[in-house]
């Protein structure tokens, strides 16, 4: 029973035969199986039940999203995403099991497992009077001494998180007084400042215009070739159908997991979002259009 309701988030790790995109036999097959590079495993939640105000939300299920992966866990309102990426960063007590790179989740330190993973909250309350420079500061918090002030390494890692997002020029800004796009950019840079390997993010494109959720793609994926393993909820499934892994929730299940180019995939999806989806490939790539 995992009934930990740790300070920041985790990651976790699983066996072999979990690897990306494999699941219990009810859920899905394994669409990496056949390629030569086998992933690295993450992270791994194994959850029998949670509950939300003593109403059950999430039913028994798995997942086990690998490094060197983007794996995007989509589905219509209230299927339960949130609050499975909640409880994979420790933010939810649940009956079941979690770990990050193959050690329980109790078993690690809590600043060093506050160096593993970074979160990204849907929503988050954040001192609205700090500068979005202090707000990515924070990100830097569990790699800082207690008490000791930011070295130079750490105020490199927040400069350059805040030149990546393009958030730079609002360093001295209150957050407060941002735009939803805006501050969306500078709670992204403070999740790129923990430099973790693995990165959970709640609608991180919320707010975004286009070109600045390309350039998310583009950093997700710089991530992942770095390493890491980043797990996102996200609405757009335009943007999801490019992550290496399609998790899809429905009524609290994961009803399936695979590529985005599967018709596994793609039939799922129409099942969750009642037929209402065309799906095709265009210039290489697969959309999702609204029926
Ligand atoms: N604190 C709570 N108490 C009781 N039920 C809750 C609570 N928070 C969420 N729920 C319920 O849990 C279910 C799953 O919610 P969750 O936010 O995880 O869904 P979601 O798939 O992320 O939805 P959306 O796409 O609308 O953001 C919903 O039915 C929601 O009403």
């Amino acid at each position: 029973m995992n009934r930990g309701t740790a300070s920041s988030p985790s990651s976790l790790a699983m066996p072999a035969e979990h690897a990306i995109g494999t699941a219990p036999a009810d859920q899905t097959g394994d669409p990496l199986a056949a390629t030569a590079l086998q992933p690295v495993p993450a992270i791994r939640i194994t959850l029998r039940a949670l509950a939300l105000s003593g109403r059950p939300v999430l039913k028994p299920l798995t997942l086990a999203p690998a490094r060197r992966a983007w794996t995007a866990i989509v589905g219509p309102n209230g299927a339960g995403k949130s609050t499975l990426l909640r409880a994979m960063s420790g933010l939810l007590p649940f009956d079941g099991s979690l770990t990050l790179d193959d050690r329980p989740w109790a078993a690690w330190p809590a600043r060093e497992r506050a160096r593993h993973i970074a979160w990204m909250g849907q929503n988050e309350s954040t001192a609205e009077d700090l500068t979005a420079f202090d707000v990515v500061m924070l990100g830097r918090l569990p790699h800082q001494a207690w008490l000791a002030p930011a070295n130079a390494q750490d105020h490199t890692a927040v400069q350059l998180a805040m030149r990546q997002t393009q958030s730079w020029e609002w360093r001295e800004r209150p957050l407060g007084s941002l735009s939803g796009g805006e501050r969306q950019r500078v709670l992204l840079a403070r999740a790129l400042a923990v430099q973790s390997g693995v990165l959970l993010m709640d609608e991180p494109l919320a707010h975004l215009d286009p070109p600045h959720q390309s350039d998310w793609v583009h950093l997700v994926r710089e991530r992942v070739r770095d390493g890491a393993a980043v797990v996102s909820v996200l609405h757009e499934l335009n943007i999801a159908m490019q992550a290496d892994l399609l998790v899809v929730m429905d009524d609290g299940r994961i009803v399936h997991q695979g590529p985005p180019h599967d018709t596994a995939t793609h039939a799922a999806l129409q099942q969750v979002f009642q037929q209402r989806l065309l799906i095709l490939q265009v210039q290489g790539r697969w959309i999702a259009l609204n029926a």
